[in-house]
C-alpha cells in the first residue's frame, strides 16, 4: 500500500487540484456631508476563467493568495461622486467550482470568459449611511478543479484504464494532456467516423476505501462526479492491490468500486454506466466471464463474498457489459459503439425531457389564458421535428 501511494504520489504529486485564496473587496470611499457628496464604490473581486492558465500558475504567481479590489474614491469639492474603485480578477482555469471555506458552491466556471463575483466591494459615502462607507466582504474561497469529460475511467489499479484509454483512442491518437498541470490526469478523445467526438478521462486506481479519502481518495473521485457517464473496468481475472491484501475477483472489484462510489456520493453512483471486462486474451479468461455475468445477473445471491459493510445498497446495473482486451485490441470497436450508442440515448432523454418541460409550461401558460389545453400535443419526441419546430417557432 506504501509502495503503492508512494507510486500516486510520484506520477501526481506536482498536481495541483484545489487552492485557496483570501478575497476582499475594496472599502468604499468618505462622503462630503458639506456638500452632499457620494463615495465612490470599492472595486470588486471577480473569478474569471482564462485559457491556459492552471491552479499552480495562480500558486506560483500570487504566492500570498490575497486579492484586495481598489478602495474607492472619496468625495471632493472637485468631484463630489468619488471613482469606484478598481475591479480586480483572479485568473482561474476553465472547468472550476468556486466554493466557500465551509463548502457552499459560489459559481462553476466552464467555459473561457465565465465569471464570478466572489468579493463585493463596499458602497461609498452617501447621505443615506451618514456619509459613512462601508467595507468591502471579505472571505476565503475555494477554487476546485474538476474534470470535464463524457465518460469517467473507474477502476482498481492495474485493470488496464490506461491502456483502454489508449486502445481507444488508436484511430485518432489524440489523447492530450489535460492542460493543468505538469503531472496530471488525461483526458483522451475518441473519434467517430461521423466525427463526433467524445472525450474520456483516465484516472488513477481506486483502493478500497477511497471514499475516506485513501490513496488518491477525493482527489481524483470528485472528477468521476463530473462526467455524463462511468466506464467501470476490471480485470477478468480478478485484482490484488499487495500480498497482504485480500484477492477480489471482478465480481467483487464491481461490487467494491459502486460501494466507493456510493460511499463517496450516492448521485455518483447512480449515473448511467457500462462495464468493461478487460484482459479477456487471458488463458481462462471466457470461464470467468461467463462467472462474472452469471454472477451480475442476481448480485444478491453472491453478496456473501463481499465484506459486510462493502454491499452496495443498490447493485449498479450496467447499459453493457463489453469483454475486451485492450493488448490485442480485441472487442474495442464494440465498445466504442456502446459508449456511442449510451451517449446517443443520454442526449435524446436529455432533450425529450427539456421539450416536455416546455410543453408543460406552454399548457400551463393556455389555461392562465384561458385556452383550452386540448390545442397543445400531449407529449413531444425529441425526434419529432414538426413538434420542436412548433414550440420553438410558434408558442416559445
Ligand atoms: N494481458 C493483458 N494485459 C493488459 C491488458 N490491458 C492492460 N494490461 C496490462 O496491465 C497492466 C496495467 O495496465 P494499465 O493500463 O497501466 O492499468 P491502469 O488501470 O491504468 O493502472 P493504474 O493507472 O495504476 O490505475 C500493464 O502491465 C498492462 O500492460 C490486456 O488487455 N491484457
Ligand atoms: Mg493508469
Amino acid at each position: 500500500m506504501v509502495h503503492i501511494s508512494r507510486i500516486c504520489l510520484r506520477k501526481y504529486g506536482n498536481f495541483v487540484d484545489n487552492l485557496r485564496l483570501y478575497v476582499r473587496g475594496g472599502g468604499g470611499g468618505m462622503g462630503l456631508p458639506r456638500l452632499g457628496g457620494q463615495g465612490g464604490n470599492g472595486g470588486d473581486v471577480w473569478v474569471v476563467a482564462k485559457k491556459n492558465m492552471t491552479l499552480k500558475r495562480i500558486k506560483d504567481k500570487y504566492p500570498l493568495k490575497r486579492f484586495v479590489g481598489g478602495s474607492g474614491g472619496n468625495s471632493s469639492v472637485r468631484a463630489l461622486k468619488g471613482e469606484k474603485g478598481t475591479d480586480v480578477e483572479v485568473p482561474a482555469p476553465v472547468g472550476i467550482a468556486v466554493t466557500t471555506d465551509d463548502g457552499r458552491i459560489v459559481g462553476d466556471l466552464n467555459e473561457e470568459g465565465d465569471r464570478v463575483l466572489v468579493a463585493k466591494g463596499g458602497s461609498g459615502g452617501s447621505l443615506y449611511s451618514a456619509f459613512e462607507p462601508t467595507k468591502g466582504q471579505a472571505k476565503h474561497i475555494r477554487l476546485d478543479l474538476k474534470l470535464i469529460a463524457d465518460l469517467g475511467l473507474v477502476g482498481f489499479p492495474n485493470a488496464g484504464k490506461s491502456s483502454l484509454l489508449t486502445a481507444l483512442s488508436n484511430a485518432t491518437p489524440q489523447v492530450a494532456s489535460y492542460a493543468f498541470t505538469t503531472l496530471r490526469p488525461e483526458i483522451g478523445k475518441v473519434m467517430y467516423p461521423d466525427y463526433k467526438q467524445i472525450s474520456i478521462a483516465d484516472l488513477p486506481g481506486l483502493i478500497e476505501g477511497a471514499y475516506m479519502n485513501k490513496g488518491m481518495g477525493h482527489k481524483f473521485l470528485k472528477h468521476v462526479e463530473r462526467t455524463k457517464q462511468l466506464l467501470f473496468v476490471v480485470d477478468v481475472c480478478g485484482f490484488q492491490l499487495a500480498s497482504k491484501t485480500p484477492f477480489r475477483s471482478a465480481f467483487e472489484a464491481v461490487q467494491l468500486l459502486s460501494k466507493e462510489l456510493e460511499l463517496y456520493k450516492e448521485e455518483v453512483a447512480s449515473k448511467p454506466a457500462i462495464l468493461v471486462v478487460n484482459k479477456m486474451d487471458l488463458p481462462d479468461a471466457e470461464d470467468k466471464l461467463a462467472e462474472l455475468k452469471e454472477q451480475l445477473k442476481n448480485p444478491e445471491e453472491f453478496s456473501d463474498l463481499l465484506p459486510g459493510d462493502m454491499i452496495p445498497k443498490n447493485y449498479m446495473t450496467f447499459r453493457h457489459v463489453v469483454p475486451v482486451s485492450a493488448m490485442t485490441g480485441l472487442g474495442i470497436d464494440h465498445l466504442k459503439s456502446c459508449i456511442r450508442q449510451s451517449l446517443d440515448e443520454e442526449a435524446t432523454l436529455k432533450s425529450s425531457d427539456v421539450l416536455q418541460e416546455k410543453l408543460l409550461r406552454l399548457q400551463m401558460k393556455a389555461v392562465t389564458l384561458g385556452k383550452p389545453p386540448s390545442c397543445f400535443p400531449t407529449r413531444v419526441q425529441a425526434s419529432d421535428h414538426t413538434d420542436q419546430h412548433m414550440l420553438k417557432d410558434e408558442y416559445v
